[in-house]
């Protein structure tokens, strides 16, 4: 037999007992023992020609499980899976339709653990990135560690070195590393390049994994999902932070750069084939003292929006060694929440209208209003809004997604619609767009079909909630026009982003399928696909093993 490659290295650590994790901050849980078990799966690999194997075996899993048989498991959506490299084909249930042909790619946060040392926050993870690739019916799966210099850093020092989501990194000892720090957080050296956040192809067809800060914008391959190296801007544009979600199409690449010195953000574009923004214009934010946190931000046809909630950066917090509330975020509410609208051909603000407060990491789209002249007299932005309430995110912390599975604490979240003028009024609106009870009142992770990016639509893909909940644990089909939500569901099972891949040729907007990956509660997990028109399970797909709850993907089609 051919040798094979199959690295199996997949570690998880169930790293937190409800006893423990609030006394025992950042340490592990001496309370779990370090019982191991493999789990063994019949499967296909890959060997290093790419020819596909049959073996009989594949270890794929070491969970440390805890020695208290009367607490549940952790979900493994919030538990490490630690892949170095991993390949192989996956059986198919159900049909995949034939016209599907090329590759989804998934990024998130899947190791919480550095050594015996665990991080708190499920934005805290080290990047990994899952690729399916849908050709002729049938599926392989793929699945890696991305290889930032802080997770390499962590791994060779067994330790946090870098400035995380909610971790701080290495704290000083005295005032002459305290001195150091602050040098290395000015210029940007301490903070991290773990491209958690998402993962983007580029016009030119460079596959980017992408977070909020500039240096965190990694080049992958995805067929192999090696880490290629950091993407070098060329430009002298400066700052060290950006929105998390670019707008990508296959023509450009629009993103915001916040500039928390002059509270404002300058709006960037970059070429296919080029590694240099060009400044579009720029946004002055009206409230203060730093920019609203953009994390994402939605275009039109004519507009870039550029939204302030009253969730602002913090430079305070970004200096600080110790844990804080919000991370590197401060809840003002009352400087206020704006949303501007740039033209993007010349750059200018045209409108810039103060709003309800509103606090919302993912807009789903944007698109002109016109009267009957065809003259725009508003720009119409939806976004998973969370009901003007920053508690979303220290209820993302692991201990309360570990040990409150089932239990009712999700927040509501609904899908918020801004109205916002461009005749000079004041004030935008903000409302919900569909009754939230139709979603459970959760809503977060969407997405729509590409070619309406901009216009006026119709459907999006998102999570919602089937209460009780503490996190998302549907994925729904949200009817815009008619108001209606429609939701695939299983008992204790966690879906990740709903990802909408439209059919070629497709006349409909909902023609199509939708991708999701789902980790359920007995520690397995798989693909699946739903048809996008009728919302059925068409296929599904079991993975060798459950996947830690990934964030968000991209479309690489066959060419
Ligand atoms: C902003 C700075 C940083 C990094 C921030 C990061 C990594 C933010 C990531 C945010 C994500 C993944 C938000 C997703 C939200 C999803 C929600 C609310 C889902 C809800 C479900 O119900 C640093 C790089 C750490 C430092 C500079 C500042
Ligand atoms: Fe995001």
């Amino acid at each position: 037999m051919a040798s094979l490659r199959i690295s199996p290295i997949v570690s998880s650590f169930n790293n937190q007992s409800k006893r423990s994790c609030q006394s025992h901050r950042g340490k592990h849980d001496q309370s779990c023992s370090s019982l191991l078990f493999g789990k063994t799966f019949p499967n296909r690999v890959l060997n290093e020609n790419g020819r596909l194997l049959t073996i009989s075996k594949v270890a794929a899993s070491e969970v440390v499980a805890k020695e208290e048989s009367n607490e549940e498991k952790t979900h493994v959506a919030f538990t490490s899976v630690r892949q170095e490299r991993w390949q192989g084909e996956l059986q198919v249930e159900g049909e995949i339709p034939q016209w599907l042909n090329g590759t989804y790619l998934r990024n998130g946060p899947g190791v919480w653990h550095v050594g015996e040392y665990n991080l708190q926050h499920l934005f805290d993870g080290y990047a990994t990135l899952v690729r399916l690739n849908f050709e002729s019916g049938r599926l392989v799966m793929g699945h890696r560690q991305i290889e930032s210099e802080a997770y390499k850093a962590a791994q060779k020092n067994q330790k946090v070195c870098f400035r995380e989501f909610s971790d701080n990194g290495p704290k000083s000892d005295n005032f002459l590393d305290y001195m150091g720090d602050l040098a290395k957080l000015f210029s940007g050296a301490s903070l991290t390049d773990n491209t958690m956040t998402g993962v983007v192809k580029l016009g030119d067809g460079r596959v980017l994994c992408l977070t909020e800060t500039q240096k965190g914008s990694i080049l992958i391959d995805p067929d192999t999902l090696d880490t290629l190296g950091k993407f070098e801007y060329t430009d002298n544009l400066g700052g060290l932070i950006q929105a998390a979600h670019p707008i990508v199409t296959d023509t450009e690449y629009i993103t915001l750069l916040p500039d928390l010195i002059n509270p404002g953000h300058q709006v960037v574009r970059m070429e296919p084939g080029t590694n240099e923004r060009k400044l579009m214009g720029r946004v002055n934010c009206r409230g203060r003292p730093s920019p609203g946190w953009v994390h994402s931000f939605p275009v039109t046809e004519n507009y870039v929006v550029v939204p302030e909630m009253p969730l602002r950066y913090c430079p305070q917090n970004l200096l600080k060694a110790e844990p804080t509330e919000l991370y590197k975020f401060q809840w003002l509410p009352d400087s206020k929440a704006y949303m501007h609208v740039m033209c993007k051909a010349t750059g200018k603000t045209v409108a810039s209208v103060e709003v309800p407060p509103f606090v919302t990491f993912h807009f789903i789209n944007a698109y002109e209003e016109t009267d009957e002249d065809g003259r725009v007299t508003a720009v119409i932005a939806d976004c998973c809004e969370h009901n003007a309430d920053p508690a979303i995110l220290p209820n993302l912390s692991l201990h309360n997604l570990r040990s409150l599975h089932g239990q009712d604490v999700l927040p509501d979240a609904k899908v918020g619609r801004f109205r916002i003028p461009i005749d000079g009024s004041p004030n935008g609106t903000l409302e919900a767009a569909l009754d939230p009870n139709e979603h459970g009142r959760g809503m977060d992770m969407c997405s729509i079909n590409p070619n309406f990016l901009g216009k006026k639509y119709r459907y999006a893909y998102a999570t919602g909630a089937q209460r009780p909940c503490n996190f998302p644990n549907t994925i729904t089909k949200l009817d815009l026009v008619d108001k209606k939500a429609k939701s695939w569901c299983e008992e204790g099972s966690i879906p990740s982003e709903p990802f909408f891949v439209a059919r070629p040729g497709a006349a409909q907007e909902d023609d199509g399928v939708v991708i999701s990956m789902v980790s359920q509660k007995n520690g397995d997990g798989f693909a699946l696909v739903l048809d996008g028109t009728t919302f059925e399970e068409i296929a599904r797909a079991k993975f060798p093993y459950g996947l830690p709850y990934g964030l968000h993907g991209c479309w690489v089609p066959k060419n």
